[in-house]
């Protein structure tokens, strides 16, 4: 088998009858042809008397197959069938169009990929052929799990093989394909080939495999998968394999099945599980989960565990933040959004670790073969019973054994055992010990203090989780009114709790049909390339903004770039988040409840009783709790205050409101313009005239205050004289600051700068400085400093305006 496509190169490298010994070259061809020839008529006659029923078909040896094909399950150690491989291959061989179903990790990888080889071998295909095969899986870590299975056991034949997953450039991928005979590939990226690499011509294809088929056909993949199927011959045998297969006709029509054979491996079984499955669940309020989550993890440190939660955003902020805990056991993560090469890496270092923990979304929910996980944990509850089938298949795979636990909401408990039970899985309840039980709400919260990216995380944590509850078609089992979610955002670490807020609009129905996985795997799949839905317009000119926000959990700036793109069309559905598009969105919390006071029309915002939001079809309901916090917090309050009205400073330093130009209209109605210009000018004449009457007086009194101060003084001063005991200036010493910080700072008094009212005197002892001088007091100063000699003074050429200043203007004196 020559593998090609993303993974090498497309030459032949097929071992089969390599060292059979050569007499002479052309004998040697065409004895080999000869021969066979002979071995294949033999082989199809084999494959027409096989009874497909034959309670004899036990071993792969018991199968009509080629040579090359049997020494390639022999070198894999395949020898004995499984149930459905039993089943199925033998109907397949047959050229029937299969429908198979068996529980997971019970081989029907296998049970298709023998066919496939087979019926390529006889129609002795070669690679000029063309495209022979066509494998389809929905997510690329399986597509890559099948190429290496077939690469095993196909590695004696001829056929080239190639891996069609994107993640590599289109035009790389395009130049191999025209020589591939068998691919694998995923329903988008080969949707893109078939539209756009000219020259592949799928004309020929023999037989057509969808694994995972009923994930295939549903609404995810929905219009890839019809498009894809639109291109290819309508003469093909159909495979189709899942352990939760459907039989709707519907889709049997969109693959255009020709009387199809249903093979139910396990339908009599008592369960739908693998019986080597141990199923457990427990009541963990959301408020709860993650402490619940931490507390098995580290209870279980020398395991190998898978916890599947139901977003991206969910897996990244437990991951980010259980990674700063350090809990002792090794953690990965993989969702959709990740970079190929690290999905990549990623799987193959959990596949070969011992023990560690892998935070995963539905990404590797299915067909996925990590050899000997322990645990499957499901943090959040699936969608339905068929994904916690597939999810809970990740272990117990073939012959191990294993054990899976579902976390489940109180208010879900009831509705999905409902829905286990409907589907024969059994399962039982179990309680976490008490002294087991661990808190890290307040560890998660001193981590998102530190980190604003970590809570930023948390945010949109906290908003996948809760959309995708309220996106929810089977509202028996989630009730989002139920949920706990100022609870749910503290257990996060998260200080508030976000602002749910519904978008109108058609995306809206698009994501309420879809299924949470299709939600959630589509958008993956679309950076994937798998779900070939979700593209963006290259072409379309961003602003440095738009791509800003698009740059998110880079940095703590991105939510702020996303702000100033505001609301406008454009911008909105750019910067929502990838899997949150056009749909939910953070507000502050403060806004909406001052918003709520507002609809609500109260004006008592302590009020205890629970308020409700109106959130499109749907209602947020905030509880008093949220309102005491807020009421408690002064920064909040200070939305409610009134804004007050913008006032400016005439050049009097009057304050009056902003001056705005009368409408004419107005002004018409008042009259006359030239009688109105009369009216103001008398109005304005009478006020100056007021004004100047009022200043002659003013001036009058200082100067009669002044006469009697510079009196009052002399009086002082005579006196003194007479007593031997005159106050000097600068008696102090020290540093001025010190004195001027123990003066009255101008204008505090409201009078003329004095410090002094009428008739008021300070002590003589206790007045050692004053510092504001009128001219009379300054022309004194300057005569006593003459008279007395060498001391200094403070002259104060402005009046200071604050402390400050005083200081400044103090430290400027002492330098001199
Ligand atoms: N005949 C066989 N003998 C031994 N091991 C086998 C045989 N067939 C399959 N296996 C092993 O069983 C495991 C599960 O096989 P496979 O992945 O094909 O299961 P599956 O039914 O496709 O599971 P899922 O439903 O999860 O996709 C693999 O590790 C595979 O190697």
């Amino acid at each position: 088998m020559a593998a090609g496509g993303t993974k090498s190169g497309g030459a032949k490298n097929g071992l089969a009858h390599r060292n059979k010994p050569v007499p002479k070259k052309a004998e040697a061809k065409s004895l080999k042809r000869k021969r066979g020839q002979e071995d294949l008529g033999k082989l199809k006659e084999a494959v027409e008397q096989l009874d497909p029923k034959s309670p004899d078909i036990k071993q792969f040896t018991d199968l009509p197959l080629c040579e090359a094909t049997a020494s390639g399950l022999r070198a894999s150690h395949f020898e004995v069938l499984t149930d459905v491989q039993r089943a199925a291959i033998p109907l397949a061989l047959k050229g029937n169009d299969v429908l198979g179903a068996a529980k997971t990790g019970s081989g029907k990888t296998l049970a298709f990929l023998v066919p496939v080889l087979e019926k390529l071998y006889h129609a002795k295909w070669t690679e000029y052929d063309g495209l022979g095969a066509l494998i389809i899986s929905p997510t690329r870590e399986l597509a890559v799990q099948i190429f290496e299975v077939l690469r095993k056991i196909g590695r004696n034949h001829y056929f080239s093989a190639g891996l069609v997953i994107g993640g590599k450039s289109l035009k790389e991928e395009a130049e191999r394909l025209g020589r591939m005979n068998i691919l694998v590939c995923t329903p988008g990226r080969m949707l893109q080939h078939l539209d756009q690499t000219a020259g592949f011509d799928v004309n020929n294809l023999q037989i057509l495999v969808l694994d995972e088929a009923d994930r295939i056909m549903d609404m995810g993949f929905q219009s890839a998968v019809d498009a894809l199927v639109e291109h290819l011959p309508r003469t093909r045998q159909t495979l189709l394999f899942s352990a939760t297969q459907s039989k709707r006709v519907s889709d049997l029509a969109r693959l255009s099945l020709k009387d199809p054979e249903y093979v139910s491996a396990h339908e009599a079984a008592v369960s739908a599980t693998p019986t080597n499955l141990q199923q457990s669940y427990i009541v963990t309020p959301l408020a709860e989960k993650l402490d619940t989550l931490w507390g098995f993890l580290r209870t279980n440190l020398k395991s190998k565990i898978i916890v599947f939660f139901s977003s991206g955003k969910q897996v990244r902020f437990v991951f980010e933040s259980f990674k700063r805990m350090q809990p002792g056991i090794p953690l990965l993560h993989l969702h959709g959004r990740q970079k190929q090469v690290a999905r990549m890496e990623i799987t193959s270092r959990f596949s070969s670790a011992k023990y560690g923990c892998l935070f995963a979304t539905d990404v590797v929910a299915r067909g996925v073969d990590f050899p000997a996980v322990d645990w499957v944990i499901q943090a959040d509850c699936p969608e339905d019973a068929d994904t916690y089938i597939h999810r809970v298949g990740r272990t117990a795979r073939y012959e191990s054994k294993g054990r899976a636990v579902l976390f489940l909401e109180p208010s879900e408990e009831e509705g999905f055992l409902k829905r286990l039970e409907q589907k024969k899985v059994p399962i039982q309840k179990v309680n976490v010990r008490e002294n087991k039980k661990k808190s890290i709400k307040n560890e998660l919260q001193s981590y998102n203090f530190q980190s604003a990216d970590l809570k930023y995380l948390g945010q949109k944590a906290f908003i996948s989780y809760t959309r995708s509850i309220y996106l929810q078609k089977d509202k028996e089992v989630f009730k989002f009114k139920e949920l706990d979610l100022d609870g749910f955002a503290e257990s996060l670490g998260l200080a508030g709790t976000p602002q749910i807020k519904y978008h109108k609009g058609e995306d809206i129905k698009r994501l309420k049909n879809a299924s949470r996985a299709a939600i959630s795997s589509g958008s993956e799949s679309d950076s994937d390339g798998e779900g070939g839905k979700r593209k963006k317009d290259k072409d379309q000119v961003r602003t440095k903004y738009q791509k800003m926000a698009e740059r998110q959990n880079q940095d703590v700036l991105s939510s702020h770039y996303r702000k100033i793109l505001g609301d406008d069309g454009q911008a909105t559905s750019d910067n929502q988040d990838d899997d949150d598009d056009d749909f939910l969105s953070v507000k502050r919390v403060l806004a909406d409840d001052a918003q709520l006071d507002a609809a609500a029309g109260t004006d008592n915002p302590t009020t205890t009783e629970p308020r409700v939001i109106k959130l499109g079809n749907s209602e947020l309901i905030i509880d008093s709790n949220r309102r005491e916090k807020l009421l408690k917090s002064k920064k909040k309050l200070l939305k409610y205050m009134d804004k007050g009205s913008k006032l400016v400073f005439d050049d009097d330093g009057n304050a009056r409101p902003v001056y705005e130009l009368q409408d004419e209209d107005d002004f018409a109605q008042e009259g006359p313009a030239d009688r109105l210009r009369r009216q103001f000018v008398a109005a304005e004449t009478e006020k100056v005239a007021e004004a100047d009457l009022a200043d002659k007086q003013a001036a009058k009194l200082r100067r009669r205050e002044k006469r009697e101060r510079q009196k009052a003084r002399e009086r002082g001063e005579e006196a003194a004289e007479r007593e031997g005991a005159l106050q000097l200036d600068g008696d102090e010493g020290g540093d001025p600051l010190a004195l001027l910080r123990s003066l009255p700072i101008a204008g505090d008094d409201g009078g003329d700068g004095s410090g002094e009212e009428e008739g008021e005197r300070e002590p003589p002892r206790k007045k050692a400085r004053k510092w504001f001088q009128d001219d009379s007091e300054q022309e004194e100063e300057e005569r006593r400093k003459k008279k007395k000699g060498g001391k200094r003074v403070i002259e104060m050429a402005e009046e200071p305006d604050n402390l400050e200043d005083l200081e400044a203007l103090a430290a400027g004196l002492l330098e001199d």
